[in-house]
């Protein structure tokens, strides 16, 4: 079998949090978002409850995709059977999120996709949801050392904060994020009512609206659901340039990414002896994924583009560190080709 594309590559995003805190309301949120398609793998449907419009088939009758979302049940299978049958091209999803029970461990779950024997899968991120009303009553105490939980998250988000009485909202949040900075200090945090958050964070959608052929469900959940109600907007910065790009620099970007980006992507190009060679760069969090493109027909144009999307964005800063990433070069460093196939190579 040919080695998989880069382009085929799915980012598998599990959604983790404290029994109630609100994982099942963030979903939803996010599947609602026009033109995304989205696989979802959940433990129990009946558990769940996703919105029942949005669910629109099960995996084996891939043509119902309507409104956005395909769900999948883990079932005996386990986890790679749903995601080696959710991130089959034909497809074309966006990201699969899997949603774990409230009792489920976030750091095993990060396992289970990073080390997935499902070759279409990348790593996508982890978003672990925190009720803020009831955080310091059940995941802490505020002793001793904070929840390790919050260590494989790459996104937290402290849910629930219209249910803070507003008096103390300012400090309690403050005391939350600290503990949740303790063992993760570079993970980003989002405060969200009902889940919304900037879909931005999370995937891409395939297309800005809902595709025309497809049934409004989704569109008149949105308007049931008011998801048009305010939430933290994500920032985002792209640089372009024209030619093919210094790997070091970009691989530096990668190891040390700006604080506030908490998703780079983009594809730059290298140049080779057999001239320009494309890369699909993809960082969530701490975790790069760079695969080389299938030499594909010869482009005219060859030009690198980087965007780096987060909530706290300098514009100025990461623009800089941006361009810094894509300096130019008509011929690679040894070193920085040998730093790049090295994180290609692990990024298989
Ligand atoms: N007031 C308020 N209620 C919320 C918010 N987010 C979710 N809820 C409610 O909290 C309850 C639990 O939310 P779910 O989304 O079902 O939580 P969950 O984490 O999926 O729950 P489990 O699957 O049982 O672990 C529901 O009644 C939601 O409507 C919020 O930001 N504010």
């Amino acid at each position: 079998m040919p080695p998989t594309s880069a382009s085929t590559r799915v980012p598998v995003v599990i959604l983790t949090g404290h029994l109630g805190s609100g994982k099942t309301t963030l979903l939803n949120h996010l599947l609602r978002q026009p033109g995304a398609r989205v696989g979802v793998v959940v433990n129990d449907f009946g558990d769940i409850n996703v919105d029942a419009g949005l669910v629109t088939g099960q995996v084996d009758e891939p043509a119902s995709i309507a409104g956005g979302c395909l769900c999948c049940l883990s079932d005996a299978g386990g986890l790679d059977d749903a995601l080696e049958k959710l991130t089959h091209p034909r497809l074309a999803l966006d990201a699969v999120i899997v949603e774990a029970s409230g009792l489920a461990e976030p750091g095993t779950l990060a396992r289970l996709v990073r080390f997935s024997g499902v070759e279409r899968v990348r790593r996508g991120g982890l978003i672990e949801v925190v009720d803020a009303s009831a955080y310091f009553d059940t995941l802490d105490d505020g002793r001793g050392p904070a929840p390790v939980r919050f260590a494989a998250a790459t996104l937290v988000v402290i849910n629930k904060t219209d249910l803070v009485p507003a008096a103390d909202r300012d400090e309690v949040l403050a005391r939350i994020e600290r503990r949740v900075l303790e063992h993760n200090p570079d993970v980003q945090i989002a405060y969200a009512v009902g889940g919304r958050i900037d879909p931005r964070l999370v995937y891409d959608a395939a297309v800005p609206e809902d595709p025309p052929d497809e049934l409004p469900i989704a569109a008149l959940l949105r308007e049931a659901a008011a998801d048009h109600a305010a939430h933290q907007h994500a920032r985002s910065v792209t640089v372009t340039t024209p030619g093919t790009i210094e790997p070091a620099r970009l691989l530096d970007l990668l190891e040390d990414p700006p604080s506030a980006a908490y998703r780079v992507k983009g594809t730059v190009a290298v140049a080779t002896g057999q001239g320009p060679r494309s890369y699909q760069v993809n960082l969530v969090g701490r975790s790069a994924h760079v695969a080389a493109e299938r030499p594909g027909r010869a482009t005219t144009e060859t030009r690198s583009e980087l965007v780096a999307i987060g909530l706290e964005l300098d514009p100025d800063e990461v623009w800089q560190r941006l361009t810094a990433a894509l300096a130019p070069a008509e011929r690679p460093s040894t070193d920085g080709l040998r730093r790049l196939r090295q994180l290609v190579r692990v990024s298989l």
